[in-house]
């Protein structure tokens, strides 16, 4: 059985990774996503299991000792990781698998992955990242300005990337993605 491809979607924060991802949920349902493990506090209406598994620093250390994680890294202050064995097992099970994860994490992947797919969203301007991150009002004006400035940085990685994809419309940007993973299927593999 042939096996699936292995997606990772970038970007900055507030560019709209969770609302595209959403709708790409909605849209391609036969998509399997990884759930990370974090530190973070879950946000009002976030569900354990669902769109994070929520767990205590030390949790989270004792996930990187035995080796439960691909790849991990910390961010604004908190980790995130992506579990190993579901990656490993959907694309087992001939399925492609879908990260969205940050930019230190996904590099890490692409050495364990060479052939994975990496995608980079962007948003329309610098200016509208910041209305964007300001507008979902989960953020305090320090975060704000730290996820800014990691913003930047993480655009200047974009090279590493297989494809950009503006997010100047959700619907145009799922296209975008969605036309991707066809592409990616069409492909003559050696
Ligand atoms: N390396 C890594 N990054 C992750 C993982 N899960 C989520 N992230 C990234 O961590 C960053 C912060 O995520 P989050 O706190 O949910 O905020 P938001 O994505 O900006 O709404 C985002 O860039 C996510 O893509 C993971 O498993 N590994
Ligand atoms: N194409 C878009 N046009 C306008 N606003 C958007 C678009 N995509 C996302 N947003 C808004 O931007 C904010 C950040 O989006 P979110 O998905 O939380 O970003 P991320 O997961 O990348 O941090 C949210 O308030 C969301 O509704």
């Amino acid at each position: 059985m042939a096996k699936g491809l292995l997606f990772v979607l970038s970007g900055p924060s507030g560019v709209g990774k969770g609302t595209v991802g959403n709708a790409l949920r909605e849209k391609l349902p036969e998509l399997t996503y990884s759930v990370s493990a974090t530190t973070r506090s879950p946000r009002m209406g976030e569900q354990d299991g669902v769109n994070y598994f929520f767990k205590s620093r030390e949790q989270f250390l004792g996930m990187i000792e035995r080796d439960e994680l691909l790849e991990h890294a910390e961010y604004v202050g908190n980790y995130y990781g992506t579990p190993r064995d579901f990656v490993d097992q959907t694309l087992a099970q001939g399925k492609d698998i879908f990260l969205e994860i940050e930019v230190q994490g996904a590099l890490k992947v692409k050495e364990k992955f060479p052939d994975g797919i990496f995608i980079f969203l962007l948003p329309p301007s610098l200016d509208e990242l910041k209305d964007r991150i300001r507008g979902r009002g989960t953020e305090t004006q320090a975060t704000i300005d730290h996820r800014m400035s990691v913003a930047v940085d993480e655009m200047n990685l974009l090279r590493h990337y297989d494809y950009a994809v503006v997010n100047d419309e959700i619907d145009f940007a799922c296209k975008r993605i969605e036309s991707i993973i066809i592409a990616e299927h069409c492909k003559v593999h050696p």
